[in-house]
């Protein structure tokens, strides 16, 4: 306990206030001598930064890039967010562009402040980036360890730590945390969509011959949106919907105990748009495409694990269904393979059954399309109902599709003097949308390529009638397989017509 004696007298606690007053005063005078004024005003009003943050009702929430050895999700949608959100009191930027992105990729700088109101509260944000020489080496200079340290880089590189740090109104922590979090995740989900370039995968090269094929991957290019396509607008407008419902029902499959899939089987003369209407799909869901061509598939394992390496988000391609392999009866045991001519050893319904179970359920958002020239030809099991949700049939040109077209190819988004004739030629022949899109390219002058067009439509009509009447409509042109675009095509059997290179041919520019 302490006593009344122990205390220090009146005059000795005089004599030391006046010995510190005279340190602080001397302290202060020699800081006022020797620190420049600049670098004077620079620490106070640090000092009084700080002084006021602690003493304030200001919070702060850390977002570090890593949490433990794997990176955090938030950290990076984060960093997304700011990008789009720079103004002109930013400084200093970074840009970053991989040989593999389209877009410059926008970031802060070290120290950059950048402040965003949500729902009128104000939210400071301060991106932070520190870096340090890793010392631990071996011999040959470099760390002995081989594991990313928590930092999440290997031990040779430079530890760079970067975080975000965000302050506001402690009042405001349940807004910010419970709305205004979710708010930027969202918003970085679409920024992130917006810059997804979609991609083709088909089989690599040596898929035939491998035992366990693989993907292969290119950048889509293909420039299709539903907008460029000749179709009915109530069909186009129908398939519109139904991607959209199916792309915001996450929560619906899952209550109705269904995996996440759609199923669109596309049938119709070969050239009236299936391929350029898959490519509109992944345009404008953003899902990458898998080309399955079945030719180069032997058997059911590898069929397996190329359909399992496909990813979330995705549209699975089988082109051509009917012609593009030789599928065994789906009740048929497989054929040996010393008897069929491509080893084939898997079924049309372990395809099916497959698509319809063990692989839809492993992922989410799925979409799969079968096309088809001919749907008549098609095994009734993937006509049952419930295997393709939707069947669109890719018709002959009609006066709708080809005012698209019109719009597309030669600028016409009014009438034109031409066109009466066309529609009734269009009642009359069949052509699509392929044949005439050429002919829209064929001059920059509009007046002449829809004079070309109204020839072209003619002759095919003149051919048809010839065609219908029994009588030789090319007399002493020799006989050929010809182009099975023409619709004579549906009156003349035509031997099968096999596909090669299916989406490929038709998507990738050289
Ligand atoms: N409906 C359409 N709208 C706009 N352009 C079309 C349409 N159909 C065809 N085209 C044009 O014709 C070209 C070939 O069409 P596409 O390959 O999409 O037809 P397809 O039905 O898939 O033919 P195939 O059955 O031979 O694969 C396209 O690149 C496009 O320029």
């Amino acid at each position: 306990m302490v006593s009344l004696t122990d205390l220090p007298s009146p005059s000795t606690a005089y004599a030391a206030y006046a010995s510190i007053s005279a340190s602080f005063m001397l302290l202060q005078t020699t800081f006022h001598q020797i620190v420049p004024r600049p670098v004077q005003d620079f620490l106070l009003s640090a000092f009084f930064r700080i002084f006021k943050r602690t003493n304030t009702s200001l919070l702060n929430l850390v977002i570090d890039q890593f949490d433990g050895m794997s990176r955090n999700d938030l950290f990076d949608s984060f960093e997304l967010y700011m990008s789009t959100k720079t103004n002109p009191k930013t400084h200093r930027l970074k840009l970053t562009k991989s040989s593999k992105e389209k877009h410059i990729n926008i970031k802060l700088a070290q120290s950059e402040k950048i402040m965003d109101v949500f729902q009128d509260i104000e939210i400071k944000w301060l991106f932070i980036c520190e870096e340090s020489d890793n010392s631990a080496r071996n011999s040959s200079g470099r760390p002995s360890s081989k594991i990313p340290d928590d930092f999440g880089n290997r031990p040779w590189q430079f530890k760079t730590k970067q975080w975000f740090e965000l302050s506001f109104e402690k009042v405001h922590k349940d807004v910010v945390i419970n709305s205004y979090i979710p708010y930027v995740l969202e918003e970085s989900k679409a920024i992130r969509n917006a810059k997804k370039v979609v991609k083709l995968h088909t089989l690599a090269n040596n898929a035939y011959f491998a035992e366990t094929p693989a993907w292969d991957s290119i950048n889509l290019e293909h420039p299709s949106t539903f907008e460029k396509l000749a179709m009915e607008p109530s069909e186009k407008k129908a398939l519109r919907d139904d991607l959209d419902l199916f792309v915001q029902r996450k929560e619906y499959y899952k209550s109705v105990g269904r995996a996440w899939k759609r199923g669109y089987l596309l049938y119709g003369p070969p050239g009236t748009g299936k391929s350029s209407l898959i490519a509109a799909i992944a345009n404008y869901l953003k899902f990458d495409i898998y080309d399955l061509q079945l030719m180069n598939v032997k058997h059911d394992s590898g069929l397996r694990k190329l359909l399992l390496a496909t990813a979330n988000r995705s549209i699975l391609v089988i082109e051509d269904i009917d012609c593009s392999v030789e599928l065994p009866d789906r009740n048929a045991k497989p054929v040996p393979s010393d008897r069929h001519p491509r080893d084939v050893q898997f079924s049309l319904s372990g395809l099916l059954n497959f698509i319809d179970g063990l692989w839809s359920s492993c992922g989410d958002e799925r979409i799969i399309i079968f096309t088809t020239n001919h749907k008549d030809r098609l095994d009734p099991a993937l006509l049952r109902p419930g295997r393709m949700d939707m069947h669109i049939h890719m018709s002959y040109l009609t006066m709708n599709g080809f005012k698209t077209l019109a719009s597309t190819y030669l600028e016409i988004n009014h009438q034109h003097w031409r066109f009466r004739e066309i529609e009734q030629l269009l009642g009359s022949v069949e052509a699509t949308p392929a044949e005439v899109a050429e002919e829209l390219m064929r001059t920059c002058d509009a007046d002449a390529c829809l004079g070309g067009l109204v020839n072209f439509l003619k002759d095919k009509k003149r051919k048809r009638t010839i065609v219908e009447s029994g009588e030789d409509a090319n007399p002493g042109a020799e006989t050929t397989d010809g182009d099975d675009t023409t619709p004579g095509v549906e009156l003349i059997p035509k031997a099968k017509k096999i596909k090669t290179n299916g989406l490929q041919d038709v998507f990738c520019h050289k």
